[in-house]
């Protein structure tokens, strides 16, 4: 587990900006590395944000697009093309711009597809297509991301992780079905946290007044069950990204970081 460090903008769109351009070069590093990078998107507000900061980016160039990988932290269960699929979202935001691969972008299953209305089944077909692709050195059946990026909710749910509802507690499966959730729509996939502590690196994102309640709560020491962010964590590197206003009621000597 890496302990969670803090960056704060601003205000949103500085975020944003600074978070693309922090993609970019994570994405153009593992490349190098590697040959190829994999990043977890996220839907809502910040994640379409960076997406669309991302898009406008001077560097977004350097980034080989055909040898990126793309996933998801979780989807709104919903017909293919339905507005509030976080896919759609991305596409619109950034995906339809740049020259993807594919075959490479590894959307979740909608509710018309070949699972039909069964979640559950989704569920288990992306957790198989993660599995496909993890490698020998890969910690487990997912692969090892090289950024997994997720947004956090005013209620501090991550992906489709709510707080006390039982796919929080999931510790076996890597994606499991969430019926119930209190945000719309209630069916959903998500990626456990099991899932989630796979990555390399977790982000976290959180701009707006609405999210200061759900930062102080998370990174105060509350439990995952609870506080579903407090649980997100990645193998080398947990960051938050904050702005201002979310970043406003953290506990004083959290940020700016206190003193020796
Ligand atoms: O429904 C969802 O919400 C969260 C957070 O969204 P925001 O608009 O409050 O930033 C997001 O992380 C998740 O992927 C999405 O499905």
């Amino acid at each position: 587990m890496s302990a969670p460090q803090l960056v704060v903008h601003r205000d949103k769109e500085l975020m944003a900006q600074a978070a693309a351009a922090r993609l970019i070069t994570r994405i153009v590093d593992a490349q190098a590395a590697r040959g190829s990078a994999s990043v977890v998107l996220t839907g809502g507000r910040n994640g379409n944000g960076l997406l669309a900061a991302l898009g406008s980016a001077p560097a977004r160039d350097a980034v080989d697009w055909s040898r990126l990988d793309l996933w998801w932290g979780d989807e709104r269960f919903l017909p293919e093309g339905d507005p509030e699929r976080n896919v759609t979202q991305a596409r619109e935001a950034l995906l339809d711009s740049v020259p993807l691969d594919p075959a490479r972008v590894h959307a979740m299953p909608a509710s018309d597809g070949p699972y039909g209305n069964d979640v559950e089944a989704a569920a288990a077909a992306y957790a198989a297509e993660l599995a496909a692709a993890a490698g020998p050195e890969d910690h487990g059946p997912v692969p090892a991301f090289d950024v997994l990026m997720l947004g956090v909710g005013p209620d501090t749910h991550v992906a489709s992780l709510f707080p006390e509802l039982p796919a929080v507690r999931e510790t076996e499966r890597t994606v499991v079905g969430v019926r119930g959730a209190p945000k719309p729509p209630p069916t959903r996939v998500s990626l456990t946290l099991p899932a989630i502590r796979a990555a390399r690196e977790v982000w976290l994102l959180a701009a707006g007044e609405d999210k200061a309640k759900a930062a102080a709560i998370a990174l105060s020491g509350a439990g995952e069950v609870q506080a579903p962010a407090a649980g997100a964590y990645g193998r080398s590197r947990t960051l938050w990204l904050l702005d201002a206003a979310a970043a406003s009621e953290l506990p004083r000597g959290l940020y700016p970081p206190a003193s020796a």
